[in-house]
C-alpha cells in the first residue's frame, strides 16, 4: 500500500488504452489526441472485434474505448466477450448520433461509460480519467482481496503502512522478553489485540492468555479477582478461588485500563509484579506465579502520575517497555485492507457467503476521521454486510445505511480532518455537522470529568438519561475516560 496517502494511486503506472473502431483515420486521430494528453499511458489499436479479443488475451489493457457499430462483431458482443476474458475492465462506448439507447443498454452490459461521435477532447480525457482511476482502483482491489484471502481470517493486527510496520516491529522484539508492558493508545486502536499477539509470538505462546478488562470489575471485587481468596475470608466465600494471576500461570496477563484501578489496588499489583507472588485475600501465606503482565490504557497516565492518582512506583514497573498503538486516522493508508479483513470476518462470524466492497466504497471508508478507531470501523463494516442482501457493498447501501451523502469529491476538496460537507442537501450538511460538534462536544465533557457521568449532566444541563442516550448513540463508553 502506498504510505504517503489512503487514495490508491500506485497501481498501473503505465496504463494501457485499447481503442477498438473501424474508421481507421478517426481511430489514429483520436489515439494521437489521447497521446498527447496521457503522455504516459500506451494506446494500441484494433480495427474490429475479433482483433481487439486478441489484444486482449495477450495484454490486459486498463481501458477500452470501443465503437458500437462495427463490421462482424459490433460493440455490444464486443463488451460482453471483453468482460467475459477481463472482468476488471473499464469500458467506454462510442456511440453516434441515433444509437444513444444502444450505448445504454452497452452500459447495462457492463461497460463503464459512453461518448457520442463528434467526440469533444475535453469530454474524452475526463471520461479515460475517471476509466484509468476506476481500472487503478479495482487493480489496488484485487491486490488486497488476494492478501485478504492469504492471510485468512486468523486474529492478526491488519495494516502495511509505516506506522503498522513500526507496531509489528516492536511487538515481535517485545514478545522476545520477559519485561511488562505498557501499551498506550485511544480507545479501539488494537491495543488488546497488540497484547495478544505479544503473547503468540513468544515463548508463554502454549500457555494462557487472559484479559482482565479492569474497570468492569467493581473496585470491592477486583482484588479477589486478581489474587484469589481463601475458603472463609468473607461472607460467601464458601471454597478456595484461584484468581487470575494464578489461572495465567506460565503465560501473560493483560491487564485493560490499567489507568483505572484504585490506589489500594496499584499498591497490591506493584507488590505482585516485586515479588512475583500472590497473596489470596484471606490467606497467610503468598504463592508464586509465572506471569508476564502487559497492561494497557487509553489515558495519559503521565498526567495520572502528576495528579497522583496513579503511583510513580507501579507506573514505571509497568512502562519497561512500551507500545504506543497508532489512531487509525494517522493510518488511513491501512483502511481498504483493514475493511475488507473486517468483512471477511463479519461473513464468516454470521455464516454467510463472502461478500466484496466496491472501490468506490473502500475509498470512501479510507477519507473518514475515525474517532473510534478500528472498533468503530469494525462497526460500520458489521452494520453495511447486515444490510447488504447481494454480494457487493456500494455507494448506495452506504447512503442508506450510514445516511451520509457525501461524495469523494467533496472530502477530497475539503481535505481529511473536515467534520462535514458545506455543500450537498443543506438537511444532510447540517446533521454531519451537528453529528461531528456532539462527537467532538461529548469527547471533551467526558475528558474534562474523567468520564464521570453525573459530573458531565451537571456541567452539560443535559439529564444523565439524556447523555447516556447520545453516548449509546455515538458508541462511547464514559469508562474509556476514567
Ligand atoms: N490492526 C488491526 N487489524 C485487525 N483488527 C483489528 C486491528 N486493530 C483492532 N482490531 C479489531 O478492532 C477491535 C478493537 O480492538 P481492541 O479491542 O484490540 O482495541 P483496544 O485498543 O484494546 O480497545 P479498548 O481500549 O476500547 O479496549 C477488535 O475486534 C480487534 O480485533
Amino acid at each position: 500500500m502506498p504510505e504517503h496517502s489512503p487514495t490508491i494511486t500506485d497501481a498501473a503506472e503505465r496504463p494501457t488504452i485499447l481503442l477498438v473502431d473501424d474508421e481507421q483515420d478517426f481511430s489514429r486521430g483520436l489515439s494521437r489526441l489521447i497521446q498527447g494528453y496521457f503522455p504516459h499511458s500506451e494506446v494500441s489499436r484494433a480495427e474490429n472485434g475479433r482483433m481487439a479479443l486478441a489484444k486482449l488475451q495477450e495484454s490486459r489493457p486498463q481501458l477500452m474505448i470501443t465503437d458500437l457499430r462495427m463490421p462482424g462483431m459490433n460493440g455490444m458482443q464486443l463488451v460482453a466477450e471483453a468482460l467475459k476474458l477481463h472482468s476488471g475492465l473499464s469500458i467506454v462506448v462510442l456511440s453516434g448520433f441515433g444509437t444513444i439507447e444502444t450505448a445504454v443498454q452497452a452500459l447495462q452490459a457492463g461497460a463503464y461509460d459512453f461518448l457520442t461521435k463528434p467526440v469533444e477532447p475535453e469530454q474524452l480525457f475526463r471520461v479515460i480519467q475517471k476509466g484509468l482511476e476506476r481500472a487503478r482502483l479495482l487493480e489496488e482491489n484485487d491486490r488486497l482481496r488476494q492478501i485478504v484471502i492469504r492471510q485468512g481470517t486468523r486474529e492478526e493486527l491488519i495494516g502495511s503502512g509505516k506506522e503498522m510496520q513500526r507496531v509489528r516491529k516492536a511487538i515481535s522484539a517485545i514478545a522476545q522478553s520477559e519485561y511488562t508492558v505498557l501499551i498506550n493508545g485511544e480507545s479501539g486502536t488494537g491495543k488488546e489485540s497488540a497484547a495478544r499477539l505479544i503473547h503468540r509470538s513468544g515463548p508463554r505462546a502454549v500457555k494462557p492468555f487472559i484479559t482482565v478488562d479492569c474497570p468492569s470489575i467493581p473496585e470491592n471485587l477486583l482484588e479477589s479477582e486478581l489474587f484469589g481468596y481463601v475458603k472463609g475470608a468473607f461472607t460467601g466465600a464458601d471454597r478456595d478461588h484461584k484468581g487470575l494471576f494464578a489461572a495465567a500461570d506460565g503465560g501473560t496477563l493483560h491487564l485493560d485500563e490499567i489507568g483505572d484501578i484504585s490506589l489500594p489496588i496499584q499498591a497490591k499489583l506493584l507488590r505482585c509484579l516485586q515479588s512475583g507472588e500472590v497473596r489470596p485475600v484471606g490467606a497467610n501465606k503468598a504463592i508464586q506465579v509465572d506471569v508476564r503482565v502487559v497492561a494497557s490504557t487509553n489515558r495519559d497516565l503521565t498526567a495520572a502520575l502528576q495528579e497522583k492518582t496513579f503511583r510513580e512506583d507501579l507506573f514505571y514497573r509497568l512502562n519497561v517497555l512500551s507500545l504506543t498503538m497508532p489512531p487509525l486516522r494517522e493510518r488511513l493508508e491501512d483502511v481498504p485492507l483493514l475493511a475488507m479483513h473486517l468483512l471477511r470476518c463479519t461473513c464468516r462470524e454470521s455464516g454467510e457467503p463472502e461478500k466484496e466492497m466496491t472501490p468506490e466504497v473502500l475509498q470512501w471508508l479510507s477519507h473518514r476521521p475515525w474517532p473510534g478507531n478500528v472498533r468503530e470501523l469494525q462497526n460500520v463494516v458489521r452494520r453495511l454486510s447486515v444490510f447488504c442482501s447481494g454480494s457487493c457493498i456500494d455507494m448506495d447501501l452506504v447512503h442508506m445505511v450510514i445516511g451520509e451523502p457525501v461524495t469523494e469529491e467533496d472530502r477530497q476538496t475539503m481535505g481529511n480532518d473536515f467534520p462535514a460537507p458545506l455543500s450537498g442537501v443543506y438537511k444532510d450538511a447540517k446533521a454531519q455537522v451537528i453529528e461531528s460538534f456532539t462527537r467532538q462536544y461529548v469527547g471533551n465533557l467526558l475528558r474534562e470529568t474523567n468520564g464521570n457521568i453525573s459530573e458531565a449532566a451537571r456541567i452539560s444541563g443535559l439529564s444523565r438519561v439524556a447523555l447516556q442516550k447520545i453516548l449509546s448513540r455515538l458508541g462511547e463508553r464514559a469508562s474509556n475516560y476514567r
